[in-house]
């Protein structure tokens, strides 16, 4: 793989970045992603062999029930997974270094400068008491020790403005901002450093409609700006459907299904995918909603087989006692189910 330099004059050697560039292949590569929570009612698996790839500029939105794993995968990526939580296996490759094998030091850089992580409910994590501008001016100075404090101020600001916030924002406190400029502030700070990925963690949830769509649009503008890579982790499908390219869906830790964001609405492959779609409301389906009957199963007692197999309609009979594994469709896709057996 070649590496170019890609240096910004207005900034310090520190800020000056390696891209990998030139093979065009994925800048995110998920490998085999294990993580287990080893809790007093015995083991869960919160992500069984998870791999996708992604590549710059191109935006996944992983959705899935609650407790599927998502957030799991996205703290197992930054490697922020806490007892009684686990990383079993896997490898997490950014740009062309494995995150996983990174001593502790090293990770602590790569956080915000190759990968960045926007948790849910950033917006009301930001401290109440210290003003914005030196809660970034605290994130930057971690990762750029050297850099001088105008440049750092003028970083800032940059970023405020590239979330379409005024650059005074940076002087003001949390409680003098609505939802939406909370969550375009955390949104700079994820951006500071140019990652080469972004995790955002239910980003819209808390904010209203028209907010909503402004703060998918505010990432959506600063992804195209940096190039980046973007995991939208949500339960909205039709707000996610405008925004990303790719579709994964979780279920029981596993991903069942990753399409494109086309095939994925116009024909979505895995059944659970397909209740999942089915189940949102459209212009051209005025009947009765589907639903997705049952209730998604506890980590800690997953049905043999497949584990979606007590609320699949298409169920076979050996979907009750053979675990399907990913598979490659012609074209592309990923699907973990056994009716497409024989057809990668
Ligand atoms: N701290 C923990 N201790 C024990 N088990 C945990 C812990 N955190 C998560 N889990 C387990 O991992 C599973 C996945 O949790 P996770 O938060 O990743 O799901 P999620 O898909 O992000 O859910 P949500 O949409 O509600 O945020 C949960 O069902 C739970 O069984």
């Amino acid at each position: 793989m070649n590496t170019i330099l890609v240096q910004d004059p207005a900034r310090p050697v520190e800020a000056v970045r390696l891209r990998a560039v030139g093979d065009g292949g994925p800048i995110l590569r998920v490998n085999n992603l294990e993580v287990t929570y080893y809790t007093d009612s015995g083991r869960a698996k919160a992500l069984d062999d998870v791999s996708f790839t992604l590549n710059s500029g191109e935006k996944l939105g992983m959705v899935g029930e609650s407790g599927s794993g998502k957030s799991t995968l996205a703290l197992a990526m930054m490697r922020m997974i806490k007892a009684p939580g686990r990383i079993e296996g896997g490898s997490v490759v950014v740009g062309g270094g494995d995150l996983m094998t990174l001593d502790a030091e090293s990770m602590r850089k790569a956080r915000l400068s190759r990968i960045a992580y926007i948790p849910q409910g950033a917006m009301n994590s930001l401290n109440p008491v210290t003003r914005i501008g030196a809660q970034m001016v605290d994130a930057v100075k971690s990762h750029l020790p050297r850099e001088g404090r105008a440049a750092i101020e003028a970083r800032c600001k940059r970023a405020l403005q590239s979330v379409d916030l005024d650059p005074g924002v940076y002087r003001m406190y949390a409680h003098e901002l609505s939802g939406g400029m909370k969550q375009r502030v955390c949104i700079a700070i994820g951006i500071l450093l140019d990652p080469h990925v972004i995790i955002a963690d239910e980003p819209t949830s808390a904010l209203d409609v028209v907010t909503q769509r402004q703060v998918m649009e505010t990432i959506d503008n600063v992804q195209k700006a940096i190039n980046a890579a973007v995991i939208l982790i949500g339960h909205d499908m039709g707000l996610m459907a405008q925004f990303v390219d790719k579709v994964a869906v979780m279920y029981a830790g596993r991903l069942v299904e990753v399409s494109t964001v086309r095939e994925m609405f116009t024909d979505p492959k895995h059944p659970y995918s397909q209740a999942l779609i089915s189940s949102l409301p459209s212009l051209g389906n005025k009947g009765v909603f589907q639903g997705i009957p049952g209730l998604a199963p506890s980590l800690l007692r997953l049905p043999s087989g497949c584990a979606f197999h007590p609320r699949c309609a298409s169920a076979m009979p050996h979907c009750t006692t053979i675990r399907p594994e990913p598979q490659v469709l012609p074209g592309g896709r990923r699907v973990t189910c056994h009716l497409y057996d024989g057809e990668a």
